[in-house]
């Protein structure tokens, strides 16, 4: 990690067996920036002003006041950790029969102001809570106001450099100190300004895709890596004890680029008080098929052949048996 800042130190950090590089830090006018957005790789983004307007602003008590009076949505987890979930594959026809899928967070609907309120009074043993929702116009008018003050040029311009789809939402995340999302990659190229408090973020490129074991596709974890990266499984994902990532502690006034595929583990860290990010999704662009194809290119290959397959053998358990037969001695 870059020369221990004064806002934060390596303490405060989660412990993992990993060994990680680290994701080069660059000004925003830096020429190496495009470099490497070019070639789909990671970089962290500073004096861009992106969301300038709220990292002057933004509180927690702001929000609060600002964020109009309705419902926000609010993940509870028991733990420390806020594995996502797609409610619309919980009972979807490929999921084994009768296998049960708990849920490891509920989501509710909370007014800032209980959210806050339950942030503020929190002890050890109490149920954590994450605010994650799109941010839209009916946010209040003074969030409005600051969300048109983002420096909008700055992303326009890397979204026609790159030939990127259209921007398709913009998550707010308001999590309590300590909240981890676990490793799990998007299909969209993600621009992840940071406002308030400290994220530790933990990059592993798409060809990592051996050693993170993602949930099957038609599984409601479906992007998500199986692993816990607090007590890893080595007799079940053993190829895990050679993954190589990268990493990074995001700040305010930071912007990380998150290439789409990329897996990502994102940490608000411990004792550092609430985290308040806006992500900037913006659909893939076309795809141009240049060989030797990108690794990003190849899991959409795998996905896709998943799904073909789930779809006409309707029985998972016979995925893993047609492949074998169909690879092994012939492709290996
Ligand atoms: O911006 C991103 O892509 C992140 O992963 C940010 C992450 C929360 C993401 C929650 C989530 C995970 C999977 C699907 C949909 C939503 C954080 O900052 O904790
Ligand atoms: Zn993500």
């Amino acid at each position: 990690m870059s020369a221990e800042k004064s806002e934060w130190e390596s303490s405060q950090f989660r412990k993992y067996d990993l060994n990680l590089e680290e994701i080069p830090r660059l000004h925003c006018d830096d020429p190496r920036v495009d470099e490497l957005m070019q070639k789909n790789q990671p970089v962290l983004i500073t004096g861009s002003n992106l969301v300038k307007s709220a990292v002057d602003k933004w509180t927690l008590d702001y929000l609060e006041k600002n964020l109009d009076k309705s419902n926000h949505t609010v993940f509870v987890s028991r733990n420390h950790k806020f594995k996502y979930f797609d409610e619309k594959k919980i009972y979807s026809k490929t999921s084994p029969k009768g296998v049960e899928f708990s849920p490891p967070t509920k989501r509710v609907e909370m007014k800032v102001a209980d959210f806050a309120k339950k942030l503020n009074e929190w002890k050890r043993g109490d149920e954590r809570l994450y605010l994650q929702e799109s941010l839209n116009s009916s946010m209040g008018s003074t969030i409005v106001e600051d969300f048109l003050k983002f420096n909008w040029q700055f992303v326009t311009e890397k979204k026609n450099k790159y030939h990127w789809g259209e921007l398709t939402s913009n998550v707010l995340f308001v999590a309590m100190e300590g909240n981890v999302t676990p490793c799990h990659y998007d299909e969209q190229q993600n621009l992840f300004a940071q406002i308030a408090g400290y994220k530790r973020c933990i990059l592993f490129a798409p060809d990592q895709f051996e050693c993170l074991y993602p949930h099957p596709v038609y599984h409601p974890h479906d992007r998500q890596s199986m692993i816990d990266f607090d007590r890893p499984d080595y007799t079940k994902y053993p190829k895990f004890k050679n993954v190589k990532g990268c990493e990074t502690v995001v700040g305010p006034g930071d912007v990380l680029y998150i290439p789409i595929y990329w897996w990502h583990h994102v940490e608000s860290l411990m004792r550092g008080g609430p985290t308040i990010t806006v992500n900037f999704w913006y659909k893939a662009g076309p795809t141009n098929l240049e060989y030797p194809l990108q690794d990003h290119q190849k899991v959409s290959i795998m996905r896709n052949v998943e799904k073909m397959l789930l779809e006409v053998l309707q029985e998972p358990k016979e995925v893993g048996p047609l492949l074998r037969t169909m690879v092994l001695g012939r492709y290996s």
